[in-house]
Formats: structure tokens, sequence, C-alpha cells
């Protein structure tokens, strides 16, 4: 069957570089639907005593994605015309023939349908991935990292500040989903391998004088180990009068394996609060930030939605639009940001981010082929290293639309 679909269903429209979709052999988005993918079906099938159900769907969800075509959600899923007008284009066509960003959005929704998150039975509300984020929050690289929290306390306050936002940055690094059978493997902890190919880390600071009274946005990423870093980062910026007020932007449900929810951020807070030295201090006055109101937590269902950050809808835009700095974390979101798109490494980040409602600063370690904004130089440097720096995770950067 020919492509009937128009240049703008397939975001190929002209004066644009193309959507990166899963068909490419040998590309990063092509190996995660075709080996990534498979490996969390059967992750998570190991990590649940499901029932014959859920293993039934997960079984025929790992069976469509290699050889048949996009199906709707169930009968009965509460966004299923949601999906059904999202996924007009895509639905029965192969998986590998989707955008990337579409497919791997859907390709979770379609895993919570499987082991029955939103059903009427007993696995609803069971988070999927909860066994491998407890694994991480109780593990010692975690604990490691709290008790580091104690160095920094003498550091004058820029250099604290500066290594809390890179330590921030770095944490996302730690992606569940990047790790195991089909994923890149995690780099060795402690110092970051590459470096910054961006660092507007200096703009951030000047967009967050101490006494403004602002509110920053602050839009997650990955719980655990990218999370605590975060919350250290938002009571720095708290307790030091960068910011009055700190919304906190989590995913509603489940998603990308280890995003974070409300109740992962329960958890890290708990985390924290219960350790001791500097990395307790830090729970308790998180949670009093969050008691007062300070520090707000929001699960807006867009986060879960398949679609770049310029389709945001009105209500949302006028929240970011009213902080004085959106925090922007992660591959995914950067992804977001700018289009899902083979863009020329130069592209200017500045004019692809006009469109934000507010000013933003990207947060990201390299995990996918996107990256705009680079130096001519830099970008050939990098381009002739030979390695896979877009999407090992060994680089990361600090991007900023003042
Ligand atoms: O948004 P995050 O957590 O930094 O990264 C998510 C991620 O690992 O998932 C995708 C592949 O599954 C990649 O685009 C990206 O690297």
């Amino acid at each position: 069957m020919g492509d009937t679909r128009t240049a703008d269903e397939t975001g190929q429209g002209p004066g644009l570089p193309p959507v990166i979709t899963f068909r490419e052999p040998g590309s990063f988005a092509r190996s995660v639907m075709a080996e990534r993918h498979p490996a969390l079906i059967q992750q998570v099938r190991d990590a649940f005593p499901y029932g014959p159900r859920q293993l039934r769907a997960l079984d025929a969800l790992l069976h469509e994605i290699a050889h048949g075509v996009v199906e709707p959600l169930d009968h009965g899923s509460p966004d299923r015309d949601l999906w059904l007008e999202w996924g007009r284009e895509h639905l029965g066509r192969p998986w590998f023939d989707t955008p990337f960003l579409w497919g791997e959005s859907y390709f979770y929704r379609r895993l919570l349908d499987a082991v029955g998150y939103f059903g009427e039975g007993p696995w609803r509300g069971v988070d999927p991935f909860a066994p491998f984020k407890r694994a991480e929050l109780s593990g010692g690289t975690v604990e490691e990292e709290l008790r580091a929290l104690d160095d920094l306390v003498h550091l004058p306050a820029a250099e604290r500040a500066s290594a809390l936002l890179h330590a921030s940055l770095w944490g996302n690094r730690a992606d569940l989903g990047f790790r195991g059978p089909g994923g890149a493997p995690e780099p060795a902890g402690g110092t970051p391998a590459g470096g910054l190919v961006a660092d507007d880390g200096a703009a951030l600071w000047s967009l967050l004088p101490p006494g403004a009274r602002a509110t920053v946005a602050v839009i997650a990423d990955n719980t655990g180990r990218e999370l605590i870093p975060d919350l250290v980062l938002v009571d720095h910026l708290l307790r030091h009068g960068h910011a009055d007020r700190v919304v906190l932007h989590v995913k509603p449900g489940p998603y990308y394996v280890s995003d974070a929810m409300t109740a992962d951020v329960a958890d890290c807070v708990r985390r924290l609060a219960g350790a001791s030295g500097e990395a307790g201090a830090i729970g308790g006055r998180i949670r009093e930030a969050m008691g007062a109101g300070r520090l707000d937590v929001r699960a807006h269902a867009f986060f879960c939605a398949p679609f770049p950050y310029g389709r945001m809808p009105g209500d949302l835009r006028e929240e970011l639009a009213s902080a004085a700095l959106t925090i922007l974390k992660g591959d995914l979101n950067y992804r977001r940001l700018v289009g899902d798109r083979l863009w020329p490494g130069t592209t200017s980040f500045t004019e692809l981010t006009a469109y934000f409602p507010g000013p933003v600063a990207a947060l990201r370690t390299l995990k996918s082929d996107v990256v705009v904004g680079l130096e001519p130089r830099a970008l050939e440097e990098l381009e002739r290293s030979g390695h896979a720096w877009r999407t090992s995770g060994t680089h990361a950067l600090i991007q900023v639309r003042p």
C-alpha cells in the first residue's frame, strides 16, 4: 500500500528536516523499538506475578510490534477516543513507520493497558516500573550521592549553586530506560565521561537573581537518581532567594520507565528526609516548602502526550508564561522542546524555542539524535571523534533562551 498521508500528517513538511521515525536501519530510534521495547516488556513480565490475562496482553503487544500493525487502545480505556484521534494517521500501520516520539509514547500507553493499569481489576494503578524505581532508590549509589551533599555545605554560595546545577544535569544520565538489555550501558558512576557541548549556565543564573520573588517551573524527568538532585537544586533556589515559589511538573502516569509521578516525588522526599546530614536537612526543608505551598507539584495530562511542546494546551501555556524561568529536564523533554527532527546541529536553539511561553533552560544529557544550538567548530570536533556522542549519555548541555 502506498503512503497516502499528507505532508502535514507525516510531519515531513517542506523546509523542515525530516521527523525521526523508527524506519532507518541502524538508527538509534530503530534500536529503541526493535530491542529496547521488547527487553522492557520482558523485564516488566519478570518483575510481577501477573495473571494469564496480563501475560497474554504483553505477548500480544510484543508480537504486534514485530509483525503486526498499530492497534487502538482497549475498549473501555478512559482515553481510547483521545488516542484514536491522536493516532489517526498511525493506527493500522506498522509500528516502525510511526514517528519516534509518537510511537514511543504510544508504546508506553499500550504497556499500561496490557498490565491493567487503567482497568477495573486488581492491577489497577500498579506502576509496572515501581520495582525498578524502588531498587534504585534504596541502592548504594543513591546512598553515596546523598552523603556527598555534606561536602558541599561549606562551599561559597556560587560554587555550591554551580555544583548543584551540574548534579541535576548529570542526574539525567541515570535513566532506567537507558540500561539493561537493548539499552546502551550506563556510563560508569562518578565524573562524567564527556563534557558539556553547550554551557549557558551563567545565563541561567542571571535569570534568577536572588530576591526577585520569582516563580520557577521545573519540568521533571526521571525519578530517583535524577529527581533527588533536582529537589536539592529546588531547595537551593528557594533557600537562597533565586525563587520564591517552584512548581514541579511531573507525569500523571507511568511513562518511559523511570519518569517521575507524584508518588515518586513522595518517595524521593521520604528518602531525603530519612537520610542523615545535609540530605536529611534538605528533605525536611522540601517537606516544609511543600506544606507551605512554596513547592507545588502538578501532573498535567499533556506531559504524557505524544507531541512537541509547540502543541501544549492553553492552560499549561498560561501557567508556564507566568514563570521567570522554566527548567526543562532530560532528553525526551528536549526532543519535545525543539521538535523530534534531524535538525542540523548548528540550528539556532533561540529561534526554535521562540514559541515557548517564557524563558526556558534545557538541562539534558544527550541520549538521542536530536541536538541544536552547537557552535560549528564544536560540532565538527564531535563528529570527527567517531564516538556516539549524540546517544551514549556521555555528553550533556545547558541551553537557555532568555
Ligand atoms: O528523557 P530521558 O529520560 O532523559 O531519556 C529518555 C530516553 O532514554 O528515552 C528515549 C529512548 O527510549 C531516548 O530518546 C531518551 O534517551
